[in-house]
């Protein structure tokens, strides 16, 4: 994977607003599905990073709902997550988890190409799966992930990198473990800054008035110990899609 960021630009991101919560999670449906049917139009295989949260979840619901996912070829769909909670397999407080649970498990995909972070059953330690995630990243025959789907926590962190966090800025890996979380559990792991940014598109999905001073933040470039969000950009594109509550901190443009 390669590629560079130029974080100085902060006006080169789009930002989408949307009514509530309800819309904004179909309109990410209808985004993502599109999104998947373009660029199977020019490669072999999509990489999609997924999220957490509840809205990253959600939208799973509402790709499930939508008769133009049939037109996807999930078989040639790649999933990997963006961060997960350092749990066993199945435990209902994982991110995988839960985005099956909310429609993932309804679409055909290829279980060979679902790549999860593996929990305390499967792995020694969080640093062991840290290591053969990042491991698993760099063996894919992807040069960049083509959609980098990321909810925004209302601290401004993003995958599992919490501002002010010592595990925040690491640079010399893929993943990172991540431990003492502000968020429960404690014990996670996540892509890192560098990792995130091999993105030819990063979309912020992000609902609720509790968020919106994060989203003002990240839109504006806030430094890397007040938000996360803002340190993570696409190689080709950055995208907000945000719902009216999240936006209401963001100045008109
Ligand atoms: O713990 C996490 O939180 C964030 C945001 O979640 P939300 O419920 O505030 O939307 C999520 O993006 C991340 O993947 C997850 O591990």
């Amino acid at each position: 994977m390669t590629g560079v960021n130029d974080l100085t630009d902060v006006h080169s991101v789009d930002v989408v607003v949307h009514p509530d919560k309800q819309a904004l999670s179909d309109s990410i449906a209808a985004r993502l599905v599109t999104a998947i049917l373009d660029a199977q139009a020019e490669r072999d295989v999509v990489h999609l990073s997924l999220t957490g949260g509840s809205l990253g979840s959600d939208l799973w619901a509402s790709v499930a709902a939508l008769p133009a996912r049939e037109a996807v070829d999930w078989s040639r769909v790649e999933l990997w997550w963006g961060d997960e909670r350092y749990l066993p397999a199945g435990d209902t407080d994982r991110n995988d988890v839960q985005n099956f649970a909310a429609g993932l498990d309804s679409l055909p995909l290829d279980p060979a190409k679902v790549h999860r972070v593996a929990g305390p059953d499967e792995s020694d330690s969080a640093e062991a799966s840290a290591t053969a995630y990042g491991d698993a990243v760099r063996a894919s025959d992807t040069d960049a992930f083509d959609v980098m789907i990321l909810g925004v926590g209302p601290d401004g962190h993003v995958a599992s990198l919490f501002p002010g966090h010592p595990a925040q800025l690491t640079d010399d890996a893929v993943a990172v473990a991540v431990h003492d979380s502000p968020k429960p559990p404690p014990d996670r792991v996540s892509l890192t800054f560098d990792a995130l940014r091999h993105s030819r598109e990063v979309w912020f999905i992000v609902a609720g008035a509790d968020k919106a001073e994060a989203v003002a933040r990240g839109v504006n470039g806030a430094p890397a110990d007040l938000n996360s969000a803002a340190q993570v950009k696409g190689e080709e594109r950055t995208l907000w899609l945000v719902d009216a509550d999240a936006a209401s901190q963001l100045e008109p443009r």
